[in-house]
């Protein structure tokens, strides 16, 4: 990791901490960092916070460049960060923003299993999520579609294979979004990106994202857990995915275009990487556009992976998934740009929110909170690591006043990669992994080391943050049984 940040961060209260605007000449706002003493540490172990700082130059931003708790360094923008910007403003679009995964996000689904069902049998379980569910670097899958249907499925999301037999219309009721951004234009997706995502459809991919057999371990929020439908020892399954090859070509594609644009527009940028261009400028729409099919696809993806985590269940249980309660609870983006409607100095305006690594934690009442968990807010799914825990909170109205409705995504890197690898060596984490009662099964080994636990923060202080400051609160948290990694 980089060396560490020894600027400003000054408490402002509510686990927030500011740099402040004349940290760096060019930041038109304030940085606000959320996180409490212990994590702060771990913040100013990388050059995250400078990126925070970075970000609050960008034309046409709002309020506060922002981070999550489980803000670490990232391309451009760190991880876990959170800008928006007016168009009105002359406000910029971002591809770093929104990070080469493109609606890389989290779909949690319960069962009506409990642990006494399946802790017998949760070794045949995992492996046949293993060998069913494919995953690793560039791993195809059994869908396969051609361009026109790629594209098609970028227009239509989910509802595509759904139409097909692949989910139920329900599925989409409680997917962010009805799992359809409006306005995606599959053609501006170039046809190279077609082609990398037209077989990886329904595929995990590698590295962090997992398929993960989770059960509830405690409950917070008895009134919510109701109406999520979560009670404790029940099973769920976890799965996190994005939107593969495609995606990733997508990001690849715009930043080559925008490369020119800070001159072209007449706008000074801190780092290369923080490329971007005006929301209404020829760029600026033709990214918007492709990223909105590429989310789609996201969406779509993670669809695919549900319907064959069912198949899996229902195969090893010897019932349907119907009959297993094999529900959907939500599916939620983490890497995304949206256009959405947010109070600014008291008044109602239309912004472009970048959440790069932090997730939509909308209220009780939002409108776009589905009809079933409109009385409490949308359900937030908070993976943490493959040893200890994750969790499922509920959107607040404190994140509409500070955070443009947004929470954190995770626990967050506490080690890079490299120094992950390096203390995994020798070491059989899969086996350490299963003495705490974890099946873990993994393309790679190295795979496993880099994502032990100790390689991220511990979930339960990110939490603890975002509750305090009201950004969602605790509902349900839940400790793996089994994984499947990439
Ligand atoms: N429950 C699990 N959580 C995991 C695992 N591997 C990673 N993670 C968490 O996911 C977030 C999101 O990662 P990102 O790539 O989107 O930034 C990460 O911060 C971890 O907390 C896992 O195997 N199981
Ligand atoms: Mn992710
Ligand atoms: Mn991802």
């Amino acid at each position: 990791m980089k060396s560490g940040f020894t600027g400003p961060l000054e408490s402002i209260g509510c686990c927030c901490h500011r740099i402040p605007k004349s940290y760096k000449t060019g930041m038109r706002v304030d940085g606000h960092i959320y996180a409490n003493d212990k994590l702060l540490e771990a913040i100013r172990k990388d050059q995250a916070p400078d990126q925070v700082a970075n970000v609050a130059m960008l034309p046409g931003i709002q309020v506060a460049s922002i981070a999550m708790p489980d803000i670490h360094w990232g391309y451009g923008f760190c991880i876990g960060g959170v800008c928006a910007t007016d168009p009105e403003e002359g406000g910029v679009i971002s591809p770093g923003g929104v990070g080469y995964d493109i609606n890389c996000g989290v779909r949690f689904i319960k069962t009506n299993l409990y642990l006494d069902d399946v802790k017998h049998h949760m070794k045949k379980l995992v492996k046949a999520l293993f060998y069913t569910v494919p995953s690793g670097a560039g791993r195809t899958g059994r869908y396969k579609f051609d361009a026109t249907e790629t594209r098609r499925l970028m227009g239509e999301g989910p509802r595509f294979v759904i139409d097909r037999g692949l989910g139920v219309a329900r599925d989409l009721d409680h997917t962010e979004a009805n799992g359809r951004i409006d306005d995606a234009d599959p053609h501006q997706v170039s046809d190279h990106a077609v082609k990398r995502g037209a077989e990886q459809c329904g595929t995990l991919g590698s590295g962090n994202h997992f398929l993960e057999v989770q059960v509830v371990d405690s409950v917070f929020d008895a009134d919510v857990a109701k109406v999520f439908g979560l009670e404790l020892n029940q099973i769920c399954v976890m799965i996190h995915s994005g939107s593969r090859g495609l995606g990733y070509q997508v990001c690849d594609d715009s930043l080559a275009a925008f490369r020119n644009c800070s001159t072209k527009y007449g706008f000074e940028l801190p780092d290369r990487q923080l490329a971007c261009a005006p929301v209404d400028s020829p760029e600026g729409r033709k990214y918007i556009a492709a990223m909105r099919a590429a989310a789609n696809y996201g969406f779509c993806n993670r669809q695919l992976l549900m319907q064959q985590a069912r198949e899996v269940f229902a195969g090893v249980f010897g019932r349907s998934w119907e009959d297993l309660g094999m529900e959907q609870l939500y599916d939620v983006a983490h890497n995304i740009a949206k256009l959405e409607e947010h109070t600014v100095d008291g008044k109602k305006k239309k912004v472009w929110v970048h959440r790069k690594g932090a997730t939509r934690a909308f209220p009780a009442g939002h409108p776009e909170v589905p009809e079933k968990y409109r009385t409490v807010g949308q359900p937030v799914i908070i993976p943490g690591d493959m040893g200890r825990a994750s969790w499922v909170l509920v959107g607040s109205q404190g994140a509409m006043e500070k955070t443009f409705g947004t929470t954190c995504h995770g626990a967050g890197r506490a080690m890079s990669r490299t120094a992950a690898l390096k203390d995994g060596a020798g070491r059989r984490i899969d086996r350490e992994l299963e003495h705490k009662g974890v099946i873990a099964m993994a393309s790679s080994r190295n795979g496993l080391a880099e994502e032990q636990p100790k390689a991220y923060k511990n979930v339960d202080d990110v939490v603890d943050v975002v509750h305090e400051a009201d950004l969602s609160r605790r509902v349900a948290r839940m400790r793996p049984l089994g994984v499947i990694k990439g």
